[in-house]
């Protein structure tokens, strides 16, 4: 248990970004990964030409790759957007115009989890108002994931590197969660349980497992302090895995964390063993 049978995958917008993305897939299973993760891979396109789509989806199938999770279109990430999705005016209506694009490409290649990022709160604009828009535009997110037969992830960011958005709790997050599945009526909303940004936030790691890993659909890990591999910083994660995996979770382990100095190939020196994880 622990660090041993679980589903990792790697996350191709954090690790692996010192090759252009399309050579990004093929690094990954050359380190023995079979399942990988995406934020969305065009920060300044929500509708990117249906080529570089097509370029993208040919990495990843010819790699032998899986993608197992994607961010609809979110700003500039990790900074200094949080998310488009509250944003009155311009970014929403972005975010609305990529809910298709992300969620056919995401069809197209298998991937059944698409997370939403909510965004930060824009000085001058009236809270309610921006939470009132995002939920609208999350029912549309979470009705595109469900023409797909996918799951719309919600997550909690950290409080001290994300200090304009409002969604930096556990039970916050789930109070999104609910609010969108009791307005879509789709229950396919579910909490993208970040063990990094909920250690920033000082959460209780292991009472939020217990109390939320049924809501949970998909998780992602980085050490803390530091946002490096496992075993940089001072977080338990192979105890808390192995209590997400008692608790019920058997889905995709993300591996969303800065690679050290000697790049993102070395990064992987933690794992149990040196290949096939999926
Ligand atoms: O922006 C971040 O830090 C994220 O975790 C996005 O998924």
């Amino acid at each position: 248990m622990g660090f041993d049978n679980q589903r990792f995958d790697v996350n191709l917008s954090i690790l692996f970004t010192e090759l252009p993305l399309l050579e990004r897939p093929a690094a990954a299973a050359a380190a023995g990964f079979t399942a990988v993760e995406l934020w969305w891979p065009w920060p300044d396109a929500p509708v990117p030409a249906p080529a570089d789509l097509d370029a993208l989806r040919t990495a990843l199938t010819d790699a032998g790759t899986q993608l197992v999770g994607l961010n609809f279109y979110a700003g500039q990430l990790p900074g200094p957007d949080r998310g488009a999705l509250s944003l009155p005016g311009e970014e929403s209506a972005k975010f609305r115009a990529n809910l298709s694009v992300a969620a056919d490409f995401a069809q197209s290649l298998g991937c059944t989890a698409l997370n939403a990022l909510y965004g930060n709160r824009v000085d001058g604009a009236d809270p309610a108002a921006q939470d009132e828009l995002a939920l609208k535009n999350l029912v549309l997110a979470a009705r595109e994931a469900d023409r797909i037969g996918a799951v719309l992830l919600i997550e909690a960011l950290n409080a001290p590197e994300s200090p304009k958005c409002p969604i930096v709790s556990a039970p916050r997050a789930i109070e999104v969660v609910d609010a969108v599945n009791a307005a879509s009526g789709l229950d396919n909303a579910r909490f993208l349980m970040d063990l990094y940004h909920l250690s920033m936030n000082g959460e209780d790691l292991p009472a939020v497992i217990d109390a939320h890993a049924a809501q949970t659909a998909h998780v992602q890990i980085a050490d803390n302090p530091g946002r490096g591999a496992p075993g940089t910083g001072s977080l338990p994660l192979a105890d808390l895995l192995e209590r997400l995996r008692k608790a019920g979770y058997e889905g995709h382990v993300g591996l969303e964390y800065k690679p050290g100095p000697d790049g993102s190939a070395a990064s992987f020196d933690w794992l149990p063993r040196p290949a096939s994880h999926s």
